[in-house]
């Protein structure tokens, strides 16, 4: 099988979540996080799940799932612990061409959750396509090992610095160059980096920086 590897904005899209367990709850907070507007259908929600009810972060609808709760729906995931639920799930989905993930249940995946290790903005997301999820999370831990903490910032940082760049700098490979430069964190982990600075100094030219914000 050959998986489409895509990193999806989900921002106000409705997604569909039927069941509110431990599984359940780890996939609504990933949807949550990727703010998208979640719709919970579940007679009993663990109380994490209840609090972001109250809080007004997603909707809880007390019931089992019936079928027609897909209606309008984006994506979907099935997590009770009934197969023959999470499976009709499906088949709505299905049927109305909304992407459907049954938890744990490869042929009734329209795809497949990885495993992601995170640093702010950054992801890295692992797929085994279903061959071993336990290599999937074995991988992630020894990633997550050897990434700094801060990466995220770090990033954000650098992404602040390539927009300065962009801002003044024509395309061409001078500034691949330059970018691919800063984006070596051994040589411009730090404020006072050479390449850093050239990128400020050029951006102070083109009157894009003031003096005091080179400083
Ligand atoms: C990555 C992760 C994300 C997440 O779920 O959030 C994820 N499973 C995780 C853990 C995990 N799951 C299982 C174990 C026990 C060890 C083992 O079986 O290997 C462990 C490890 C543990 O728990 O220790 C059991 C299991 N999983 C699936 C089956 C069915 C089957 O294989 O037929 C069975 C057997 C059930 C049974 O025995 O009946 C199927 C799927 N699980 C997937 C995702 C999709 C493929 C991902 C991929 O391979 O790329 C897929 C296809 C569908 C789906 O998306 O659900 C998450 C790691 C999170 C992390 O920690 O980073
Ligand atoms: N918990 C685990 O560690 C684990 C690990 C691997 C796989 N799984 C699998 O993941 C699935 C879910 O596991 P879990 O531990 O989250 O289950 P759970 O029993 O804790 O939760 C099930 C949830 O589904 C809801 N539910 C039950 N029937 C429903 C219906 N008809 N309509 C709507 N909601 C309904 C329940 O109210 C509850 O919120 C199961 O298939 C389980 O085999 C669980």
């Amino acid at each position: 099988m050959s998986l489409f590897p895509i990193f999806l904005k989900l921002t106000a899209r409705p997604c569909v979540v039927v069941g509110a367990g431990l599984i359940a709850e780890s996939k609504i907070e990933s949807l949550l996080l990727a703010e998208a507007r979640v719709t919970v259908i579940a007679p009993e929600a663990l109380p994490r799940v209840q609090e972001w009810a109250e809080a007004g972060e997603l909707q809880w609808h007390r019931r089992e799932y019936a079928p027609g709760d897909l209606a309008g729906a984006f994506l979907a995931v099935a997590a009770t612990a009934t197969p023959t639920v999470n499976r009709a799930v499906f088949t709505e989905a299905n049927a109305a061409d909304i992407l459907c993930n049954a938890v744990d249940d490869p042929p009734f995946c329209d795809f497949y959750f990885p495993s992601v290790v995170r640093r702010g903005e950054l992801q890295i997301a692992i797929s085994t396509a279903g061959e071993s999820p336990a290599l999937a999370q074995r991988l992630r831990k020894e990633i997550n090992a050897q990434l700094p903490l801060d990466t995220g910032d770090w990033l954000a940082e650098l992404g602040r610095l390539r927009r300065e760049v962009t801002a003044v700098e024509p395309i061409g490979e001078p500034r691949k160059l330059l970018l691919h430069e800063l984006a070596q964190r051994e040589v411009c982990g730090y404020d006072g980096c050479p390449s850093r600075m050239r990128a400020r100094q050029h951006a102070q030219e083109q009157g894009f920086l003031s003096a005091e914000e080179i400083l």
